[in-house]
């Protein structure tokens, strides 16, 4: 569209989305580059047209542009960017036309301006933005590097330090103001100014310069300048690649932006660093498996959190208003307290029958608000009226006019079906949400002590500890929860910042579901392979697991004695599996031929090690070491399992580590199958999601603690590049290796159920499909 009385081309992003399908962000998909090139070489040839506008809407609200399509890098083309495939202009072509335009092009900026978005708006001779604008280069977070320029032009445009703050921790969040104070911007729209209307003076002033001033303003003329603090731009990079994690430790795109930038001030020309840029970009792009579980996480994230099934409804708890009840003052209710009142919900109302664990929940509440608020997560201006929102209470009938409450009392049925029928009669809203934080109980059971009407309200809302910090929650479906329910859910805890997961109702649900072949088989191993001068230790296991090799966030035992060994074995007891301590009787459910190992139940009974809470458990702690967290040898614990492995043939035997890994996550990824045969998960995404957010499934982090220096702050967590663990079934391991050694494994050990392969695995195997591919291909429907 041109304004004719300026002379002034103004092209919008948004309008060459084709109809039919919603571009929220102004992503750069083919028909967009296509729409863009168009109407940029239609202003070239325009002689009305005497500048050049590039605008994210005509109205200048929302986004500028996300960037690229995301959804384009999964196909094999890649052709976005850097490869021009079908005729479609890539986004460096779009942006080398922007670059030598014979016309000024002004960049009005609002809101989003992200990765190609950004690369676009470099090369653009003239940047204006209004105060919603957040720009950054994000590539580095999905496991890509800018590739149409922007690692070239940001470093000549606003030096080399700004650049690999932006490019390397991958930031979404540079505001306006920064962009002025680097030299990002060239103006902003004053306050109550649209940005179009600043966009067009600029255009207008340009637009009569002398043609020699548009050349002054073509990035790829310029040489990268010094930095402003004197540091040499060599040194930075140095200083930078100690800081960021290495290829193997899910840096491989970290590294490739630094080389890059690198390539902006070392190499001669311009053309030479875009072509470096490229040959980078596409190596990301067709060979780093890291890459791809990145953009994975990315969309899995994204489905999961829209609660496939359910339709969306408007609601006020949605918009992150209502009252709120949390049952238990304990670990959770604390958490997941803090998690609403630091959103701004609130009344907040904190039950517990327990007068003195009520009022050390409260304290705790409130000094992790303030510390928070120095952490700069709560606005001081707002701390006071965050903590007046809490509320606390012995008595349930304070939560009678709650919208949403939450209970997280512990994992007793009996009691939580009395909470909810006392619940039933004091609430006085009917659609108040009753949720239960349970992790293993029968939703449906607790659902069944509300009266029918208030059952559609009722669902499992799963945190995991401690609840404000860890970002997933399950939200478990009962047989009679609305779809509306569902969302409202979805949407509240993305409102308190979490990520929810849709699941179905059974034992465990998903993650713990998932996580009982990984634990039994853990101590299997130590009663078959350990004891003996040289056997397989506690420690082998976990560093095999652990951060060591594998890369959980913690090995299993170590997180057996941080939850408690008392809970494990409560499960255990609570399935009929464990001896009676007095009678001496093995537990109703512990089948003849049945794997099991009483090595675990008798540290609990007989020995009392239940974990770090009695600074004793599968490791020994001492409070003087470590805060009394650092796990150290317990010779008690070697000499049980020395018993518990007498009789074993393969007593003392070494085991590899990948030996040790297959065993214990084999049956865990076998379990996922499982999970989605039976309908309980909807999508192997959302076991990776799960597994990613819940459990720490190989988390390799950079080390944030080496980027406090040139405002480099610590936000760099580069800890998702196993994709989770479907994701790494299908594509680091292979499912057909998985099913042989399944198969193997359940030949020798058929006394454990969890060997034996899932249907849907040898389905998979069969069509030559991984599992993320046969959901995709095949359209699997949720059953949720
Ligand atoms: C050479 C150049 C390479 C590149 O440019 S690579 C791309 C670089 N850009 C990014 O990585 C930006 C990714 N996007 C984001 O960080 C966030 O999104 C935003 C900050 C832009 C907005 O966040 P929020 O408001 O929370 O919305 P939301 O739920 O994340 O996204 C809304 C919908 O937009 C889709 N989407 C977002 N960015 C892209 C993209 N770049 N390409 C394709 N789709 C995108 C999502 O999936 C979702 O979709 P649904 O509503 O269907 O769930």
């Amino acid at each position: 569209m041109a304004s004719p009385s300026s002379g002034t081309a103004i092209i919008a992003i948004a309008d060459g989305a084709p109809p039919s399908k919603p571009n929220p962000v102004n992503a750069l998909g083919a028909p967009v580059r296509q729409y863009l090139y168009q109407k940029l070489q239609n202003a070239f040839k325009d002689p009305n047209i005497k500048s050049i506008i590039l605008i994210g809407r005509h109205d200048a609200k929302g986004v500028f542009s996300a960037g690229a399509d995301i959804k384009e890098f999964s196909g094999s083309s890649g052709g976005n960017v850097t490869t021009s495939d079908s005729g479609v202009p890539t986004l460096n072509d779009l942006a080398h036309l922007m670059e030598s335009s014979p016309k000024p092009i002004v960049a009005a900026l609002t809101g989003a301006c992200l990765g190609g978005g950004m690369e676009l708006a470099l090369a653009a001779q003239y940047r204006v933005a209004d105060s919603t604008l957040k720009y950054g280069l994000p590539e580095v977070k999905i496991g890509l590097i800018p590739g149409a320029g922007g690692t070239q032009r940001l470093p000549r445009l606003c030096g080399v330090r700004h650049a690999l703050d932006v490019i390397i921790r991958g930031r979404i969040n540079c505001s306006a103001k920064e962009g002025l104070k680097c030299n990002f911007l060239d103006g902003l729209a004053s306050d109550g100014e649209y940005v179009l209307e600043c966009a067009l003076r600029w255009a207008g002033w340009a637009s009569v310069l002398p043609a020699s001033t548009l050349d002054a303003r073509r990035l790829c003329y310029k040489s990268v300048p010094a930095d402003v603090e004197g540091m040499s731009n060599d040194d930075m990079c140095d200083f930078a690649l100690q800081s960021i994690p290495t290829a193997e430790k899910g840096g491989e795109s970290a590294q490739a932006c630094l080389k890059a930038i690198r390539a902006s001030f070392e190499l001669p020309s311009f053309k030479d660093g875009v072509e470096a840029e490229k040959n980078l970009f596409n190596d990301l792009l067709y060979h780093s498996l890291q890459g791809r579980a990145y953009r994975h996480i990315f969309f899995a994230e994204r489905s999961a959190s829209s609660s496939t099934s359910s339709k969306k409804v408007s609601n006020a708890l949605k918009q992150g208003r209502g009252i709120i009840g949390v049952i238990g003052a304990g670990t959770m209710g604390r958490g997941i307290a803090i998690s609403f009142l630091r959103a701004g919900y609130g009344p907040v109302t904190l039950v517990d029958v327990n007068e003195k664990g009520l009022e050390a929940g409260v304290k705790y509440i409130i000094s992790t608000l303030e510390g928070e608020a120095k952490k700069g997560r709560i606005h001081p201006s707002k701390l006071d009226s965050t903590k007046s929102s809490l509320k606390s209470s012995t008595d349930l009938s304070e939560l009678a006019d709650c919208d949403c409450i939450v209970e997280a009392v512990f994992e007793n049925l009996n009691i939580k079906r009395e909470i909810f029928s006392k619940l039933n009669t004091i609430c006085k809203k009917p659609t108040a949400l009753l949720l239960s934080n349970t992790s293993t109980l029968d939703v449906d059971a607790i659902a069944s002590s509300l009266s029918p009407s208030r059952r559609a309200y009722c669902a499992g809302m799963h945190f995991f500890s401690p609840a404000h910090i860890m970002k997933l929650v399950e939200v478990i479906r009962g047989k009679d929860t609305s779809p509306e329910t569902l969302n409202i859910i979805c949407g509240v805890s993305k409102r308190i910042r979490k990520v929810p997961v849709v699941v179905g109702n059974c034992d465990g649900f998903v993650g713990n579901r998932m996580l009982h072949p990984y634990s039994s088989e853990s101590t299997l191993l130590l009663a078959e392979f350990g004891g003996g001068e040289k056997g397989l230790t506690v420690a082998d296991v976990d560093g095999a697991i652990g951060n060591k090799y594998f890369g959980m966030a913690a090995g299993p035992f170590l997180i057996f004695d941080i939850a408690g060994n008392d809970i494990g074995y409560n499960i255990r007891r609570e399935k009929g599996l464990v001896r009676d301590p007095k009678t001496g009787k093995v537990g109703p459910n512990r089948k003849a031929g049945m794997r099991y190992t009483e090595l675990a139940d008798e540290m609990v009974v007989n020995l009392g090690r239940v974990g770090q809470k009695a600074q004793k458990g599968w490791y020994n702690y001492d409070m003087t070491i470590g805060k009394g967290r650092k796990p150290l040898p317990s010779s008690e614990m070697q000499e049980l399992i020395d018993k518990y492995s007498m009789t074993s043939p393969n007593r003392g035997k070494k085991i590899d580590r990948d030996e040790i890994v297959s065993r214990v996550l084999f049956p865990l990824v076998n379990e996922g199958f499982k999970i989605l045969e039976e309908g309980i998960a909807s999508n192997p995404s959302d076991v990776d999601i799960i597994y990613l957010y819940g459990y720490g499934f190989p988390a390799f982090k950079g080390k944030p603690e080496t980027w406090i220096s040139f405002n480099m702050l610590p936000n760099l967590m580069l800890d998702i590049h196993s994709g989770g663990p479907m994701f790494w079934a299908d594509n680091y391991v292979g499912l057909p290796n998985i099913l042989k050694k399944l198969e193997d494994l359940h030949r020798l050990y058929p006394g454990s159920e969890y060997f034996k392969p899932s249907d849907l695995l040898r389905k998979c195997v069969d069509v030559g499909l991984g599992v993320q591919e046969y959901y995709n291909t095949k359209g699997m429907k949720s059953k949720l």
